[in-house]
């Protein structure tokens, strides 16, 4: 079947965005020379609220209005961090994912203005954070330090860095890259250091589940091993039915033998209480390891920590 001739993609519309923008509109251009394609940027609520996410609808806050312009026919591609689109629900009904782009880096890395690494940092140096995440990892393993509140885009949180509001960042690697912005980085935390987000540095494109003829075109953009690893981290958490308050970490691999592993934590926000559990696919699908591995943490206790968190 041909490609349609107009693909109107919606996003974002923060420099981030708008550079996974391009490299979607670069691999369409290279996998059907002759396509044109036309950018639709939005505003979520996630870019003009800049207080505490679960004061607004917390998950979903960076999709909603993507998702919306999709399903009103305002456009036909969204493109979405997978890290962003809350994986306790089904997608809006009406929408299919297409293909998830080949993943990039899943770390995160340690912005230090003067170049120091986190185990450098004094005593009561700010963090600026407000991942639930990142906070929890941080008060397990560095307590002396201080996260604080930052919210905005990445490129704003360097701003206010730069203007003293905290005295480093938490920032993902691959978010840095998107942007232009690697030379800030100070020390890239190892997945053992600090935990990766479900759906780190994969970029999901999602179409109107009717619209064969471009689910059909964009395919091709699909990374088979990101789309398992995907899959099980987005059942992981679905299972484990988590809240926008709720510390959680999982991360999926696709090893060079083609097993597919699977590793997740729950925390307590104080990140004294830390559960593990780290299990191979085997003869499993992605889902069901996703299964899996959130029934290991349920029997260690994680829905009454999780439901202990007030959200
Ligand atoms: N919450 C914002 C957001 N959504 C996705 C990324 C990073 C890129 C990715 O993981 O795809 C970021 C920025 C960050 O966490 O530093």
């Amino acid at each position: 079947m041909s490609a349609p001739e107009q693909i109107r993609i919606v996003s974002r519309d923060s420099p981030m965005a708008l550079a996974q923008v391009e490299r979607v509109r670069s691999e369409l251009a290279a996998a059907h020379p002759g396509v044109r394609t036309e950018v639709v940027p939005v505003k979520t609520t996630g870019d003009t609220w800049l207080g505490d996410l679960s004061q607004v609808e917390g998950k979903g806050a960076f999709t909603k209005e993507v998702d919306a312009a999709l399903l009103a026919g305002e456009a036909d591609l969204a493109v979405h961090c997978v890290k962003d689109v809350p994986a306790d629900r089904p997608l809006p009904a009406g929408t299919v994912f297409a293909a998830f782009l080949k993943r990039d880096d899943v770390r995160d890395a340690l912005v230090h203005p003067g170049g120091l690494t986190l185990d450098e940092l004094a005593p009561g140096t700010r963090i600026g954070t407000s991942s639930v995440r990142r906070v929890a990892q941080l008060a397990a393993t560095h307590p002396h330090l201080r996260c604080v509140p930052f919210r905005g885009n990445a490129n704003r949180r360097l701003e206010k860095l730069a203007a003293g509001e905290a005295d480093a960042l938490l920032l993902a690697v691959s978010g840095l890259e998107r942007i232009g912005r690697t030379d800030v980085i100070s020390e890239i935390l190892s997945p053992e250091a600090m935990m990766p987000p479900v759906g780190a540095g994969i970029l999901a494109l999602q179409c109107r589940e009717d619209d064969t003829a471009l689910i059909e075109a964009v395919a091709v953009l699909g990374d088979p091993d990101t789309h398992r690893e995907a899959d099980a981290e987005r059942m992981f958490l679905h299972v484990l039915q988590g809240h926008c308050n709720s510390p959680i970490a999982g991360t999926a691999k696709v090893h060079r033998t083609g097993d597919l592993s699977l590793r997740a934590c729950v925390f307590t926000p104080d990140g004294k209480t830390r559960l593990n559990a780290h299990e191979w696919a085997g003869r499993l699908d992605p889902a069901t390891l996703g299964t899996s591995v959130a029934v290991a943490l349920l029997r260690q206790g994680a829905r009454e920590i999780i439901d202990g968190i007030p959200h």
